[in-house]
């Protein structure tokens, strides 16, 4: 394919080409593959007969070693992904070929300005351009064809604060929309609209209000205010509500919906004092893409005080409800709570927990959650469920229109939250969380150690009846975004290194790979010269990544596209990998899940995911000599390596955890292990 029939290919995508897309699917053209953000592809060449004979197609090497979160998006068989400090590449998605790349030349030394590594989840394509949002907060424009610079935008000037960009530009009705990520560092958050073919700024709403004594951009603001309390001066630590990830768009009733982020800081008597639902964040607002004007809103988590986000993946769907045929949006945010809404007019419709939660007990017929109080103490240590990485974070979950179900990345990270006495109003700072909130974990030793399980699940949702069909139990929180297909598929990447694919009926294994590197991002499909592909970019990062990893070298950021028949061979680094796992260690199964709690609450900061993070000078357990791990107590007891920072877990830990802490970490390899 020569660069001219390239450009004509993506200079096809516009409005109408995405719907008709939507209708037969043969490409990705949007990161969540339709307007409505469903992840379902009705390609079913690759369906629940065929999938166990799925191979490598080709790999390619991103050449990057922190978090890969992008979904591949392709059109006529160009595929373009972006990597770790927002590199796209376009790749020739029948073989592999790089076509080019391109690196806006994030300044590397500002990494710290965000909370959650140096991600980007990805890519829009409009008209024959490219659009990126730069981890230092450009939005750049580029030739399709070329990959050169058409034009940029630097979405951040004038604001003051650590603001940056890690999700995926989508373009409405002409307009490039973007958000920024910054509310654990005091920022006032934005979303603004550009003209794509020239870059013209269209419009821009924030999602809180600014100083009361000046005038408000816009009505919202002006209703916002009144649910914040000014004695809390929260325009000085910006407030937050950042719009990091998000966004879905309707087109016959010109609708746009964005979810709102967390507080900021987090503490809610902290920049609220009396109290207040403080507008809009926690929240999916509804917008005219025209304009950028507020239709409406629905306040999922009122007056904020955990990092409760709703910027995670909503989907439109058109589903019955008592007989009636209704437009809702499907919302699984941060909370831990399932949400079915009204698209037309922002009205609750339902709501029901998908995990366990401790912070309410439920949703009433108003759409409020009934609070359980000791949630917003502060005074004492608190297990938070969902603690702050969330019962559903960024991953993308899919909707299948044909089990009507939705497959949700879920999960427990546990982290305990207590007021924090040294924090001082507005001293905010790069690397200097705006939060209020201290967080105890298994890294700061004097503190409480949380007590709730840690866990990583796939979930099979029913949105009407509102409760769970099936599950898959991971080894580890934190997997990958889901896709689901009309061949009755969901495809999902683990935390652990593997790509799998799960009959959507009823969670069967149909087939699983080794990726060499923790999976976190979601998988996409698409269909070139007659032939189905699934493609899926892996790179182990993001948040909980960048806490629970032992060094920055882990397997390089790759992308691997799969079809049935695929005869290429994996890249070295995997076997290498996979030939130095754990071996041999006995263990009592039955202590695995004790051992994953205390993993998680202990080591995991230091060590990582067993055989996920390929060990530096702090080592990887799951990468050991067994011998190491048959003498584990030697080491957490005054062991050798105190003198190389190991704690002393005399008294912490007894002789029985550290049984369990063995069939963890060797249970964890074996789960890693490829079967064949
Ligand atoms: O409040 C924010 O502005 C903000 C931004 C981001 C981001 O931009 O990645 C994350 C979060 N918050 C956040 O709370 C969070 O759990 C999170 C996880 C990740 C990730 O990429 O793994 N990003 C973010
Ligand atoms: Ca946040």
């Amino acid at each position: 394919q020569d660069t001219g029939s390239r450009a004509a290919a993506s200079r096809r995508v516009d409005q109408s080409f995405v719907l008709n897309n939507a209708a037969g699917t043969p490409d990705w053209p949007v990161v969540g593959v339709d307007y409505a953000e469903t992840r379902y592809s009705r390609l079913d060449q690759i369906n629940t007969a065929n999938a166990k004979d799925l191979g490598l197609a080709w790999s390619y090497n991103l050449e990057s070693t922190r978090g890969v979160e992008a979904t591949p998006v392709v059109v006529d068989g160009v595929m373009y992904v972006s990597a770790s400090w927002s590199v796209v590449h376009a790749i020739d998605a029948r073989t592999g070929q790089k076509l080019w790349t391109y690196d806006p030349g994030v300044d590397r030394s500002i990494g710290y300005r965000g909370c959650c590594d140096v991600v980007n989840r990805g890519v829009a394509l409009w008209k024959g351009k490219v659009y990126v949002g730069a981890y230092d907060g450009r939005l750049i424009a580029l030739d399709a064809a070329t990959g050169k610079v058409v034009w940029e935008r630097n979405t951040i000037e004038g604001q003051k604060g650590s603001y940056t960009i890690t999700g995926a530009p989508r373009v409405f009705k002409g307009k490039v929309i973007i958000g920024n990520g910054g509310a654990e560092y005091g920022v006032r958050g934005y979303l603004t609209a550009y003209d794509a073919e020239t870059g013209e700024q269209k419009w821009r709403w924030f999602s809180v209000p600014g100083d009361p004594s000046r005038p408000f951009e816009d009505e919202s603001m002006r209703r916002a205010a009144k649910t914040w309390d000014s004695s809390g001066k929260w325009w000085e630590a910006g407030g937050g509500g950042t719009m990091w990830d998000t966004m879905a768009f309707d087109p016959e009733l010109n609708t746009m919906y964005v979810g709102t982020g967390n507080g900021s800081p987090w503490a809610h008597k902290k920049r609220s004092p009396k109290g207040g639902d403080n507008l809009y964040l926690a929240s999916v607002v509804a917008l005219d893409p025209d304009t950028g004007k507020y239709k409406w809103h629905y306040q999922e988590t009122p007056g904020d005080n955990w990092d409760y986000t709703s910027t995670q993946p909503m989907i439109l769907a058109d589903i019955r409800i008592d007989g009636k045929l209704r437009k809702v949006i499907l919302h699984a945010p941060k909370n831990g709570f399932f949400f079915v809404i009204d698209r037309t007019n922002g009205k609750f419709i339902s709501a029901r927990n998908f995990v366990p939660v401790n912070w309410a007990s439920g949703y009433d017929k108003n759409g409020r959650p009934m609070e359980i109080a000791a949630a917003r103490d502060g005074s004492k240590p608190y297990d938070a469920i969902p603690g702050p990485y969330g019962a559903h974070n960024w991953h993308p979950m899919s909707f299948n229109p044909k089990t009507g179900l939705v497959y949700l990345p879920a999960q427990n990270v546990p982290v305990n939250l207590m007021d924090d006495k040294n924090w001082k109003f507005n001293e905010v700072g790069p690397g200097k969380p705006q939060s209020g909130t201290g967080w105890n974990t298994g890294k700061f030793f004097n503190a409480e150690p949380p007590k709730s399980k840690p866990f990583g699940r796939l979930l099979a949702w029913d949105p009407v009846a509102q409760k769970e069909v099936w599950r898959v139990e991971h080894v580890s929180p934190w997997n990958g975004g889901t896709l689901t297909t009309a061949g009755n598929v969901v495809f999902q990447g683990t935390a652990d290194g593997r790509l799998v694919a799960y009959d959507a009926s009823n969670g069967d294994k149909l087939w699983e790979t080794p990726t060499g590197t923790g999976v976190v991002a979601a998988p996409s499909t698409y269909m070139v010269d007659g032939k189905q592909y699934v493609s899926v970019a892996v790179g182990w990062g993001g948040v909980y990544g960048l806490a629970a990893r032992a060094t920055e070298r882990q397997g390089p950021g790759t992308v691997y596209t799969f079809a049935v028949g695929g005869t290429a061979k994996m890249p070295e680094f995997v076997a290498q990998r996979m030939g130095k796992l754990l071996q041999g260690v006995k263990y009592d199964p039955a202590k695995v899940e004790a051992g994953t709690a205390l993993y998680v609450a202990n080591c995991v900061f230091c060590h990582g995911v067993p055989g996920v993070d390929r060990g530096g000078n702090i080592p990887n357990l799951g990468y050991l000599d067994a011998s190491y791990i048959e003498n584990l107590g030697s080491f957490v007891f005054k062991g050798p390596a105190m003198a190389r920072g190991m704690p002393d877990f005399t008294g912490k830990l007894s002789a029985d955890d550290v049984e369990s802490l063995k069939a963890f970490i060797q249970g964890t390899a074996d789960a890693i292990r490829p079967k064949n």
